[in-house]
C-alpha cells in the first residue's frame, strides 16, 4: 500500500469530464510532482482525495482510507491548496491556535510550525499585513501543524522569494529522505524539476504520462517533455 493512491476516478462537473478514469499512487520518500495545463483535473483530484468533493467513481485513499474514514486526518495528512480561508484581522500564531485546536492538537504545535517555517518573528502580527510569501509561510505551518507523514501541496512556491524557494525545496527534500509523501501540484516546471522524484501529467481529466521524473523527461527538458504530453490537450475550461 502505498501513502497517496487514487484509483480510476470519474467526476464531472455538469456537462464538463473533469476527470476520466485518472489513476497514480505516490510512494514513501518520494516527492511526486502533479503537472497538467488549467483546467486538467489537477485540483478536482487533490479534492476528491482531501474529501472536498466527491467522485462519481474511483477510489482515493490516504494511508489506505478515504479521508472521511482517517482516526485522525491532522496527523496523517497535511494540505496547503490556497490563501483564501486566512482571516486578515488575526495575527498568524492565532490561525494556526484555531487550527491546532479544531485538530485537537496540542498548542505546543503552533510554535513548532511556525519555527519549520519561519515565521516566529512574524507571528504575532496581524495576516493583513503579510506579504503572499508569508501568507503561504503560515499555509504551510498548517499543514505541518499534525506533523504528518504526507504533504498534498497545491503551489506552495507561490509568493515565495528566492531564498523561500530554496527553502522550500530543502524542507519537501528533508521531509521526504526521512520517509514521507509529497504529492506537488504546480505550474512552475523548473521548481518541480528540481525537487520531484516521480511526476503524474494531467491533461483533460486522464494521466498522460506517469513514473521517474528522468523517465517523464526522457532525456530532454522538463518544460519540452511537458509540453509535448500536453500539446494535444488545451485545457477544458
Ligand atoms: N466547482 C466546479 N464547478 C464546475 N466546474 C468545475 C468545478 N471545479 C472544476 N471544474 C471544472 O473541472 C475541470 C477540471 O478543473 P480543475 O480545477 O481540477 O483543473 P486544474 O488542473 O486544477 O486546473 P488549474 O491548473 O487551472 O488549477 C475544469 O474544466 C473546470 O472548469
Amino acid at each position: 500500500m502505498h501513502p497517496i493512491e487514487i484509483t480510476d476516478l470519474h467526476k464531472s462537473y455538469g456537462p464538463v469530464e473533469a476527470l476520466r478514469g485518472v489513476s497514480f499512487t505516490a510512494a514513501e520518500g518520494r516527492v511526486v510532482g502533479l503537472l497538467g495545463p488549467n483546467g486538467a483535473g489537477k485540483s478536482t483530484s487533490v479534492h476528491i482525495l482531501l474529501g472536498l468533493a466527491r467522485a462519481a467513481s474511483g477510489r482515493a485513499a490516504i494511508s489506505g482510507r478515504a479521508y472521511a474514514d482517517l482516526d485522525h486526518p491532522a496527523r496523517t495528512v497535511g494540505a496547503l491548496l490556497d490563501q483564501g480561508g486566512l482571516h486578515r484581522g488575526r495575527s498568524g500564531r492565532d490561525h494556526l491556535r484555531v487550527l491546532a485546536a479544531a485538530a485537537r492538537l496540542p498548542e505546543a504545535a503552533v510554535a513548532v510550525a511556525l519555527e519549520k517555517v519561519g515565521m516566529t518573528r512574524a507571528a504575532d502580527r496581524r495576516v493583513g499585513t503579510y506579504s503572499l510569501g508569508m501568507r503561504q509561510r503560515i499555509g504551510l505551518a498548517a499543514a505541518l501543524l499534525g506533523e504528518p507523514r504526507i504533504l498534498v501541496l497545491d503551489e506552495p512556491a507561490n509568493g515565495l522569494d528566492p531564498a523561500g524557494m530554496a527553502w522550500l525545496r530543502g524542507m519537501l527534500r528533508s521531509f521526504a529522505d526521512g520517509g514521507g509523501t509529497v504529492l506537488l501540484a504546480s505550474h512552475v516546471l523548473a521548481e518541480v524539476a528540481q525537487v520531484a522524484d516521480d511526476l503524474v501529467v494531467i491533461g483533460e481529466g486522464r494521466v498522460l504520462a506517469d513514473g521517474p521524473l528522468a523517465d517523464v523527461m526522457a532525456g530532454d527538458t522538463l518544460e519540452h517533455a511537458y509540453l509535448d504530453l500536453t500539446a494535444a490537450s488545451e485545457g477544458m475550461f
